[in-house]
């Protein structure tokens, strides 16, 4: 008779949409997130015997979540995330770890009363686990699209008997950066990080997307002396130049056809030399 035992677990609400206004005579704001709760601890009970005397519904993790929102305000993603993982693991003897996820959209205000434009489809992201190892948090974006029409070299790459590509000493550089930096203490600045992102995409001359990576990341670390390390995936969304010969027509560097893919996808790592970077508490199956 086989015998089967519980691996790893976690349960929790997943994808709570809240949306808070803060009104105020000078303009409304808004803050408008995806919070994802996971919960981890004692919990075999419920999964091997239906138990759920150790079990905070998730229901429940949703109303916390829009109660928090109300009795504590929001005041960025990092510190509402953390509130509420320590929430959490205080208040429920059998949770021992707990991560909240939160994805926030941006919105700007269209006039200064009450109008508000989503900002594209940019999102920001932080991730707080809190468990006996203390409170880690990592920060990113996603989505953040970047292009630039110049500025970009791309030669001097192995070619084989496979390869068409030509070399070229100018080309458009565009991708849609998912980075992601934590620190070693409290929570760095959101704004700061990202603003670094996009100088360094923007005057690092380029010879190819994996050095503008590297500078991407190392402008980061640069800016924001709490970063200890940042994690970046850069599709490289391609733009190749028509070729307008057949109808006669030259094409210099002005039509391009913006292929969706495939595309390269370029990642890396970029971190603080000399510095103990603690192991990066991430739950997995
Ligand atoms: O910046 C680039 N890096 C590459 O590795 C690569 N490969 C490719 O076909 N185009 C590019 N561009």
């Amino acid at each position: 008779m086989p015998t089967f035992e519980l691996g790893p677990n976690q349960y929790g609400k997943a994808e709570t949409r809240l949306v808070r206004v803060e009104r105020a005579a000078g303009g409304d704001r808004i803050t408008d997130l995806n919070v994802s709760v996971a919960l981890r601890g004692d919990l075999a009970a419920s999964h091997l015997t239906g138990d759920n005397a150790a079990v905070l519904p998730t229901d429940t993790q949703k109303n916390t979540v829009y109660a928090f929102a109300r009795e504590h305000g929001i005041a960025g993603a990092e510190g509402f995330a953390a509130r509420l993982a320590e929430h959490f693991v205080a208040t429920q003897p059998a949770i021992h770890e707990a991560r909240v996820s939160i994805e926030e959209y941006p919105w700007s205000p269209v006039d200064a009363a009450h109008t508000f434009r989503r900002d594209g489809g940019e999102v920001r992201t932080a991730v707080v686990h809190h468990g006996p190892y203390g409170t880690q948090t990592v920060s990113g974006v996603k989505g953040l699209v970047l292009l630039k029409t110049t500025g970009s070299e791309f030669h001097g790459y192995v070619k084989d008997r496979y390869t068409t590509l030509p070399e070229t000493r100018d080309r458009i550089l565009a991708t849609s950066v998912d980075a992601t930096w934590r620190g070693l203490e409290g929570c760095p600045d959101p704004a700061a990080a990202r603003a670094a992102l996009v100088e360094a995409f923007a005057d690092t001359y380029s010879y190819a997307l994996q050095q503008t990576l590297f500078a991407m990341g190392s402008r980061v670390l640069q800016r924001c002396p709490e970063v200890v390390e940042v994690r970046l995936s850069l599709p490289n969304r391609h733009h190749f130049l028509v070729d307008l010969a057949p109808f006669g027509l030259d094409n210099p560097n002005e039509v391009y056809h913006a292929a969706d893919r495939p595309y390269g996808l370029i990642e890396g790592v970029v971190r603080r030399d000399g510095v103990e970077i603690p192991e990066e508490v991430a739950w997995t199956f």
